[in-house]
């Protein structure tokens, strides 16, 4: 579903992406793994297009976007779904508002349509029709991240980004967002990929781990390869994360 072949991407003298290659199958989840700075979220905008590469590819469902025009990337984007750190609500439209916001905007269905894909989306992450009147000011930050989800999924994408999703979150916030990401990945069979640095959720819900480090992918593969790693940059991340745990 991507493939991300030998990307380079530099800002003045800061070398960030220095020859990435990576593979992320239909329908699996995808986590990248890194430290503060070490370019999780430039790649992650490589694959929305919302950056252009120095040089290399970036193919999308057998497409590469990287000589794409502005249309045809916002073609492109319609096949992604969004979830950020801070869920990104509308706080002056409710639940239902949020969530409908997508379909509005992007397709022609009638109210109807649209009540039913809502209400299917709010259940799919266990949100009761109760909720649907409600302000994001008013849900608890599990909740906010719920709503966020089902807001990304409404228009059935192909691949969900996830952007820090369990950032600040206590622990057990974290394990039903992980359990959201794995609810969208089965019944939806989306591809998903998550940029993170929590590394207890990056085990629950990965098919696949990559590392970045300096750069570059130092590790990649399903997340026993990365308990399992020689590489310096990932024992030394693992070390500090099971030091403070
Ligand atoms: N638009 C930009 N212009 C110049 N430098 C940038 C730009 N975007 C990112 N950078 C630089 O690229 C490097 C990687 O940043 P990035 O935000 O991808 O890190 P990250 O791995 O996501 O970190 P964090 O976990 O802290 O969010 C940093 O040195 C940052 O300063």
């Amino acid at each position: 579903m991507i493939d991300i072949v030998d990307l380079h991407k530099t800002f003045g003298p800061n070398k960030v992406l220095t020859g990435i290659n990576l593979t992320v199958p239909a329908g699996s989840t995808c986590v990248i793994l890194g430290g503060s700075g070490s370019g999780k979220t430039v790649l992650m905008k490589h694959m929305i297009g919302l950056l252009k590469p120095d040089t290399g590819k970036v193919v999308i469902d057998g497409e590469d976007i990287v000589p794409m025009s502005v249309q045809g990337l916002q073609q492109v984007r319609r096949s992604f779904g969004m979830v950020f750190q801070a869920a990104a609500l509308f706080d002056s439209m409710t639940v239902f508002e949020n969530v409908a916001f997508p379909l509005r905007q992007h397709t022609s269905l009638g109210e109807d349509a649209i009540r039913e894909k809502v209400r299917k989306r709010l259940d799919l992450m266990g949100l009761k029709p109760e909720v649907e009147g409600r302000f994001p000011a008013d849900l608890s930050g599990g909740m906010r991240k719920r709503v966020g989800l089902a807001r990304a999924v409404v228009l059935d994408p192909k691949v969900v980004l996830y952007d820090e999703p369990t950032t600040g979150l206590d622990p057990i916030t974290t394990d039903s967002v992980d359990e959201m990401i794995l609810t969208a990945q089965k019944e939806l069979g989306v591809t998903s990929v998550v940029i993170s640095h929590d590394i207890a959720s990056a085990f629950n819900v990965a098919d696949q781990i990559a590392f970045l480090s300096k750069g570059v992918i130092v590790e990649n593969g399903p997340p026993e390869q990365l308990r399992e790693s020689s590489q310096p940059a990932v024992q030394v991340f693992l070390q500090t994360w099971f030091g403070k745990n």
